[in-house]
């Protein structure tokens, strides 16, 4: 029997390390690993010089869709995603309107995913005040987990949960075996603090990243881990911006806690005098913060307390990124496109970070922390979900495929380059001399989590 496709002679970007092998697909699985792949197949790329990577698993993104695909959507979104070499993807229950709180905004969202996406997706849920009862049908839909704002979230159809829906929250999540995502910043911190520097008229970028200092992070990413602590609930803190909230999560993890911790591409990548110069494209909370900040992240990293790096990727349309009053303006940055990107240039080539370490917080422990059983890693059966890159080749990122044009990515220069991406062995996306080219015809699959543990690696 013929196989598929065969990727011949690229190194492979595996668990245990890069290593030159070929990579045999049948029926989007992959077959075969080995040093020469012997058998017939339709297709053959010829991958030489070419770092295979597994495609990304972004665990963190906003597409907005249904209710505001104006800012973003599966379509334009998921092209993003795959020039990024990205084949699944974790949506947030917000800024889609209605937000997704019950079974019937998951079958309108799920219907659009599997209509639109180019990728396989999964669905967060939400967790919030209004729909604590509601928890155990999402559950039984095929939820991802259940998203919580300990502050203000910007919109107010999606309220914060307060102490008591967040444990409540969690004592339910844990009943269904299911993971809950917080945004962890004190919404007594941020809502005081904000107010007091707006009702002075300080509202410029600086007395913005102000209003919101580490303390806030720290002081909700420990009522969250206490509350894991309390519950037993499996605790996932998204876009910490300190490596004093990642300590908090390593201490914790070291005495049992079931808790793990990403971080953005723009915590490691910018910094708050970025933020003074670019302006709103660069505004998110919780906020970039300083050098320092950076480094500690980016050594925490090395260090192996960062589980994921999510791109949450939040685009609004210009009109919602522009004004004098930084408080007033949307936050989140559109980072869809340019996780690897930033993770190779400053991760490996400048800061000497390994490329299985880079596959681990994109891909192998997103996989295994959402128990999406095929995805994560080059290995045997698991889905032939690729990312072809060029790691020496150095490139200005100037066609991004997001919605809107506003992107603090455009015009940097990054070292290592996707040149394809492959969802279950079929090529997604592709870099040609003549530019990006996208597969309109395959569709993404709705990913829920298993329901078995995973296996070893
Ligand atoms: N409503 C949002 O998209 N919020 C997001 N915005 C950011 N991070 O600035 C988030 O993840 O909190
Ligand atoms: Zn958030
Ligand atoms: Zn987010």
């Amino acid at each position: 029997m013929a196989l598929d496709l065969i990727v011949r002679g690229g190194t492979l970007v595996t668990p245990h390390g890069p290593i030159l092998a070929d990579l045999g697909v049948e029926d989007g699985r992959i077959v075969s690993l080995a040093l020469d792949v012997f058998a017939p197949a339709r297709e053959e790329i010829d991958a030489t010089g070419l770092h295979v990577f597994p495609g990304v698993v972004d665990a963190h993104v906003h597409l907005n869709e249904p209710g505001r695909t104006h800012w973003e959507g599966f379509d334009t979104g998921t092209r993003a995603l795959a020039a990024g070499g990205a084949t699944s993807f974790l949506d947030m229950p917000l800024n889609s309107s209605p937000p997704l709180l019950d079974a019937r905004a998951f079958a309108e969202k799920r219907a659009l995913g599997e209509a639109k996406s180019r990728l396989d997706f999964g669905l967060w849920g939400g967790l919030t005040p209004l729909n604590l009862t509601e928890l155990d049908e999402l559950a039984a839909c095929g939820v991802i987990g259940f998203k919580a704002f300990m502050s203000h979230s910007g919109l107010d159809e999606f309220p914060a949960a307060d102490d008591v829906t967040l444990f409540e929250g969690m004592r339910a999540a844990r009943r269904a075996g299911l993971v809950v995502a917080t945004h962890a910043e004190s919404d007594a911190f941020t809502r005081t603090l904000s107010q007091v520097a707006r009702e002075h008229g300080q509202t410029g970028v600086r007395d913005y990243l102000a209003s919101r200092p580490p303390v806030t992070e720290a002081e909700a990413v420990g009522r969250a881990i206490l509350f894991a602590e309390e519950t037993g609930a499996a605790l996932h803190l998204v876009h910490l911006s300190t490596a004093r909230g990642v300590a908090l999560a390593a201490e914790a993890r070291a005495r049992g806690v079931d808790v793990t911790a990403e971080t953005c591409p723009h915590y490691l990548h910018w910094t708050g005098e970025d933020v003074e110069r670019v302006g709103a494209l660069l505004k998110c909370a919780p906020p970039i913060r300083d050098a320092g900040t950076r480094e500690a992240l980016w050594a925490a990293l090395k260090a192996g307390q960062i589980d994921t790096v999510g791109s949450d990727h939040s685009p609004a349309p210009p009109e919602l990124k522009t004004g004098e009053d930084f408080f007033a303006i949307w936050g989140g940055i559109s980072g869809a496109q340019s996780t690897l990107n930033v993770l190779l240039q400053d991760g490996y080539w400048q800061r000497d970070v390994p490329l299985e370490l880079i596959a681990a917080v994109t891909s192998l422990n997103p996989a295994r922390r959402f128990r999406l059983a095929s995805k994560g890693a080059l290995r045997l059966g698991a889905d032939a979900d690729l990312a072809l890159v060029r790691l020496d080749e150095t490139f200005t990122l100037t066609e991004l495929h997001d919605r809107h044009h506003g992107n603090p990515y455009r015009g940097q220069s990054f070292r290592g380059r996707v040149q394809a991406t492959y969802l279950r062995g079929q090529r997604v996306f592709a870099q040609t001399p003549g530019g990006s080219q996208f597969n309109d015809t395959v569709r993404g699959r709705l990913l829920s989590p298993a329901t078995e543990p995973l296996g070893g690696v």
